[in-house]
């Protein structure tokens, strides 16, 4: 049986873990049974901000006129839209190449999975299966995809995932009407998309409110916002069944509340439903590794599995699922294991200063609590909100006080310390703004907070029992370093310093 030192699964976030494990002159390999760089890169983040960058020009081209600026009705070039989006993708190609061309590195194409604990086999995609091979150290970093939620007629009238949009189904030009399941990131931000490319969009949500992640102020604004597009907002609806009918899919719903049906007609349907674990692929079962019973991977604040030897970052370990934090995590295995550290120098993971982002129209940007999650978890608060308008810049954008579309900031305090506890965007730029309070929030001394005890190697259990403490110095460049920047904001221009001066791990 080949043995190597390290093998990763998905070629994602667990790129930066290969990299400074090749960088150690370890023997490696990797496997990847879809495009080379993962769901970012060739069906998630980056495509969509492609467009959503298009869309977003086109709103603000349409605001123009209030501030004395007089231009033509914008419109989207599909087209060139479509070539720049396919231009990201492809540079899939160029990951492959780089990982091929490396030395100590078998690239495996095909979809790698567990014949028993720590030994691995894949089915190529030629149709024959490898050897079994074997690593002291094997990384899972599989991701997640669409949760296909079916009713009645579905499979027969047939939909689109970001999977597929990004596939064999991406459309030659915009539909002329789509009905977007789902009110969550990837469906706002479609929807956004869509809507500013001439579709006729309608969005369903089955929950009472947009975005539910988000303080329930910002998911009350949202939504007169993306009506304001004029995007249909349904929300509480329960897709029940759809039909084919002279061309269209007539989807039938029912209102959660009241039972009322409602029917919309559309050319095409997209699931934005939510995502599930892509573990089932890795045949877990022949593995004592713990899962919750929806398939997401246990682990703990240092990325380890309950099974020694493995570890588990990016979507699949069921934290957060951004691109920023899937980096973050690899870092941390990355610092951790090849950076030649001490061990009481070891990085560990904290959830609760994960920045969320959603790149609708216009963005959507918090880090910390909401002011329910605050007040749920027994802090006394006190809340402010500002208005762009209420600033200089604001008013020169052209926001006017009273507008309905006014974009604000919420900020939740603990009234005893004075700390912030949450902060909340909504308006232009507000994936910008954020960046402030996210390295703000996170300097100064953290405590070690185990994170699923019941997974502790000897490493772990000696660092937990000597009460770790981390400082981020606010004047270290170090500390940026260690802190999340949300994926793909502009701040990625400046936040990567560390970077430029190179000698990250
Ligand atoms: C439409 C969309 C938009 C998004 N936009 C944003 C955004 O703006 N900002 C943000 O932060 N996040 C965004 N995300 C989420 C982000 O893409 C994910 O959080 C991130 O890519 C997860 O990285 P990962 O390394 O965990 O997994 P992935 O990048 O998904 O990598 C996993 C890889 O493993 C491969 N794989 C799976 N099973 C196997 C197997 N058995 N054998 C071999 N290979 C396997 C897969 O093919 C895949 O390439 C978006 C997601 C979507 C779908
Ligand atoms: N900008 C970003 O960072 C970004 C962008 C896109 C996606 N993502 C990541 O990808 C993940 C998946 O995104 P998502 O929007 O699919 O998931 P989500 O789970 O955040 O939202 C899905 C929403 O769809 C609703 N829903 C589920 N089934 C439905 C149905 N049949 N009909 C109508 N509504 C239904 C749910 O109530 C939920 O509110 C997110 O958790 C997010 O972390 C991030």
């Amino acid at each position: 049986m080949n043995q190597y030192d390290v093998i990763v699964i998905g070629s994602g976030s667990a790129n930066i873990v290969l990299d400074a494990a090749l960088e150690q002159g370890l023997k490696c390999a990797m496997i990847e049974k879809g495009r080379f760089g993962g769901t970012c890169l060739t069906r998630g983040c980056i495509p969509t901000k492609v467009m959503v960058t298009a869309a977003d020009y086109i709103r603000e081209i349409d605001g123009l006129s209030k501030i004395g600026v007089d231009v033509a009705p914008a419109s989207m070039n599909w087209e060139t839209v479509s070539r720049r989006v396919w231009q990201k993708i492809g540079e899939s190609n160029d990951v492959l190449a780089y990982f091929k061309a490396m030395e100590n590195l078998d690239v495996y194409q095909g979809t790698g999975y567990f014949t028993r604990e720590k030994v691995l086999q894949v089915a190529l995609k030629d149709g024959t299966l490898s050897e079994e091979f074997t690593a002291n150290k094997i990384f899972i970093a599989v991701g997640s995809r669409t949760n296909v939620t079916s009713f009645d007629g579905l499979e027969e009238a047939g939909y689109v995932t970001s999977e597929t949009l990004f596939g064999d189904k991406y459309p030659k030009k915009p539909y002329k009407s789509l009905v977007i399941l789902g009110g969550g990131p990837i469906g706002t931000e479609f929807a956004h998309v869509f809507a500013a490319a001439g579709t006729q969009v309608t969005l369903v949500q089955r929950n009472t409110r947009l975005l539910i992640k988000e303080d329930e102020e910002i998911s009350a604004q949202i939504l007169k916002d993306l009506r304001r597009l004029g995007i249909n907002v349904l929300l509480n609806q329960l897709p029940i069944a759809v039909r084919l009918e002279n061309g269209e899919k007539v989807l039938t719903f029912s209102d959660k509340i009241t039972s009322e049906t409602c029917e919309v007609r559309a050319e095409e349907i997209l699931l934005a439903s939510g995502i599930r674990p892509n573990t089932e692929l890795l045949h877990l079962e022949n593995t004592s590794i713990i899962t919750d019973s929806r398939g997401w991977i246990h682990t703990n604040e240092f990325l380890e599995t309950n099974v020694d030897g493995i570890w588990a970052f990016g979507d699949v370990n069921g934290e957060a699922p951004f691109r920023h934090k899937a980096n973050y995590e690899a870092e941390i295995v990355a610092y951790n294991l090849f950076g030649e550290h001490k061990q009481q120098d070891w990085r560990w993971a904290r959830y609760d200063l994960v920045p969320v982002v959603t790149f609708t129209h216009p963005e959507v940007a918090h880090v910390g609590l909401t002011e329910q999650q605050a007040i749920q978890l027994g802090y006394e608060i006190v809340t402010a909100k500002h208005h762009y308008s209420s600033t200089a810049k604001g008013f020169a954008l052209g926001f006017d006080p009273g507008d309905e579309h006014d974009g604000f900031v919420k900020i939740v305090v603990d009234k005893k310390t004075n700390a912030i506890l949450g902060i909340h965007l909504i308006g232009p730029q507000a994936s910008i703004l954020l960046q402030p309070f996210i390295n703000l929030m996170n300097a100064g001394e953290t405590k070690l907070t185990p994170i699923n005890e019941h997974i502790a190697s000897k490493a772990v259990k000696e660092l937990r029992a000597s009460r770790m403490t981390r400082y981020l110095d606010p004047h270290s460049v170090k500390s940026i370093g260690e802190t999340m920047t949300p994926h793909p904001s502009l701040s990625e221009v400046i936040m990567w310093v560390e970077y430029y001066l190179g000698g990250k791990h």
